[in-house]
C-alpha cells in the first residue's frame, strides 16, 4: 500500500471529509431556505440560485469519487449523440444494481454540466435525509410513495412544474423501482412469467407506470431518453464506504440516445416498449459479462476541476474555524466542555453513518420483496 493510499484509509481523513460535507451542507440548506421569499418574486432566479447551491453539495460527493478515490468512469456511446449531451433536457433510464450507481450518474452530470439541475423520481423516504433530501426539496425533485393510486396525480403535477425549468436537466428514472437483490429478482421474474414476458437475468422487471407518466408529462420538454446501462470492471461491488476509504473502481456506462418521438403515447404500447428496452439492456449486460466491455465506441469526457475547487473552497472556509475551536477547547481544560464536544462529534459521525446507510442495499426497503398473487393465463 502506497503512502497516499494509507493516508486515504485513515479514519481522521474520512472524518474531515464528512465534517466539511456536513457543515457546508447545512449552510447550503440554510441558504436555500433563505431563497424562499424569492420564489414568490422571481421564480426563475430562485431556481437558478438553487441549482448553484445544490452543486456545492452534490459536487462534493462527485469529488470524493473522482478525486479522492480516483474512480474512473468510461462512457460508451455514439459520437453523434455525444454533442447533444448536456445541451438538451433528457430522461435517463438507468439500471439499479449498485450502491453508488446514483453517484456515477452524478459524475456524468458533472462532466456534461448538468449536475446542479439533475433530477430524479425518488422514493419519498429520501426527502427526509438531511442535507441531500432537504436540498432536493428546493430542486423540485419528484418524489413518489411507490403506491400508484397516490402517485399518479402527485408525480404528474410535479413533472408538469418542470416544463418551464430555466436550465437543462436530466431526469433520472430507475424503472426497476428498487435495487437488485436475488430475492427481488426471483419475485419479479415470477411476475414476468405470469405476464408472458421473457425473463431478465441482470434486471428486475421494470415498473412501467412511472416511465409512461414521465414521458407523457415531459413531451415537449425533454428531447430524448438516454438508455443507460452501468457496470463495474472485475466484478467489483462498489460502496460509498469504499469510496471514502479511497478505493478506486472502474465504472463503464453504455448510453443510447432515443428521441422522445419514438416512444409510443398509448400506455400499453409504452409499457411494451419499456419491457423490450429492458430485454435489450439485459443483452448488453450479457455482452459485458462475456467480453468485459459494452458494444459501441468509447467517448469519455474528462473529469473537470470544479468539483475539487468547490471542495477545497469549503475545506478552507470550515477547517480553519474548526482548528481554532479545537485549540480553544483543549486550552480551556474544562472536562465538561471536552466531554460535550466529544458527544457532539460522536452524534455527528453517527448521523453521517446513518446517511451512508441509506445507500446500502442490505439496509434497503422491502419494496418488491413481497410475493404477489399471480393470475396465470
Ligand atoms: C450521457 C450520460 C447519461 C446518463 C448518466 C446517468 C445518470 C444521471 C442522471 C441523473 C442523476 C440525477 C440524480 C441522481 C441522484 C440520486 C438518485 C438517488 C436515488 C433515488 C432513486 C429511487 O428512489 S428509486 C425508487 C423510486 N422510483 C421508482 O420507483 C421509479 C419506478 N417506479 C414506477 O415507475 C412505479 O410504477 C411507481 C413508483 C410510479 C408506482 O409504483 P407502484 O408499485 O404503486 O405501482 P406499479 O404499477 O408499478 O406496480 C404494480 C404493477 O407492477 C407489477 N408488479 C408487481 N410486483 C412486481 C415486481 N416485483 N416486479 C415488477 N412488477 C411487479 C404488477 O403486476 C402491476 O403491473 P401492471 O401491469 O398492473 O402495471
Ligand atoms: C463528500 C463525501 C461525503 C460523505 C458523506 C456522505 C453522506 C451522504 C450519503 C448519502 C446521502 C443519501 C444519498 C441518497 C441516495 C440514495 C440512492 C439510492 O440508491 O436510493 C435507493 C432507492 O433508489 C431504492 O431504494 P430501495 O432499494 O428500495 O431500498
Amino acid at each position: 500500500m502506497g503512502l497516499l493510499q494509507l493516508l486515504k484509509s485513515q479514519f481522521l481523513c474520512q472524518l474531515i471529509i464528512c465534517y466539511v460535507f456536513l457543515a457546508s451542507g447545512l449552510i447550503v440548506n440554510l441558504l436555500q431556505l433563505c431563497t424562499s421569499p424569492l420564489w414568490l418574486i422571481n421564480k426563475q432566479l430562485a431556481r437558478r440560485l438553487n441549482v448553484r447551491l445544490a452543486y456545492c453539495i452534490s459536487s462534493q460527493m462527485v469529488a470524493a469519487l473522482e478525486w479522492w478515490s480516483g474512480t474512473e468512469c468510461t462512457l460508451y456511446t455514439d459520437p453523434k449523440s455525444y454533442s447533444l449531451y448536456g445541451n438538451e433536457n433528457a430522461i435517463v433510464v438507468l439500471n439499479h444494481m449498485f450502491e453508488i450507481d446514483f453517484l456515477c450518474g452524478w459524475t456524468f452530470c458533472e462532466r456534461f454540466g448538468v449536475l446542479g439541475s439533475s433530477k430524479v423520481l425518488a422514493k419519498k423516504e429520501l426527502a427526509y435525509v438531511p442535507i441531500i433530501g432537504w436540498m432536493w426539496y428546493f430542486l423540485e425533485i419528484v418524489f413518489c410513495k411507490r403506491k400508484w393510486e397516490e402517485d399518479r396525480t402527485t408525480v404528474a403535477q410535479s413533472l408538469q412544474r418542470l416544463q418551464d425549468y430555466p436550465e437543462n436537466f436530466w431526469f433520472l428514472l430507475y424503472c426497476e423501482g428498487t435495487r437488485f437483490t436475488p430475492k427481488k429478482h426471483q419475485i419479479s421474474m415470477q411476475v414476468a412469467e405470469s405476464k408472458g414476458l421473457p425473463k431478465l437475468k441482470y434486471h428486475l422487471l421494470p415498473r412501467t407506470k412511472g416511465f409512461w407518466v414521465t414521458v407523457q408529462n415531459l413531451r415537449g420538454t425533454a428531447a430524448a431518453v438516454y438508455d443507460s446501462t452501468l457496470n463495474f470492471r472485475n466484478n467489483e461491488v462498489p460502496t460509498l464506504l469504499g469510496i471514502l476509504n479511497g478505493k478506486k473502481y472502474h465504472a463503464d456506462l453504455y448510453v443510447r440516445r432515443i428521441p422522445l418521438e419514438l416512444i409510443p403515447e398509448d400506455e400499453a404500447e409504452c409499457a411494451a416498449w419499456l419491457h423490450k428496452l429492458y430485454q435489450e439492456k439485459d443483452s448488453f449486460q450479457e455482452h459485458y459479462t462475456e467480453t468485459g466491455c459494452f458494444p459501441g465506441p468509447i467517448v469519455s469526457p474528462a473529469r473537470r476541476p470544479w468539483s475539487l475547487i468547490n471542495w477545497l473552497f469549503w475545506s478552507c472556509l470550515l477547517l480553519y474555524p474548526l482548528a481554532l475551536l479545537l485549540i480553544q477547547l483543549i486550552s480551556s481544560g474544562s472536562v465538561l466542555t471536552i466531554v460535550v464536544s466529544a458527544a457532539i462529534c460522536y452524534a455527528a459521525s453517527a448521523g453521517v453513518r446513518w446517511m451512508i446507510g441509506q445507500t446500502e442495499i442490505n439496509r434497503g426497503s422491502n419494496y418488491g420483496n413481497k410475493e404477489v398473487p399471480l393470475n396465470k393465463n
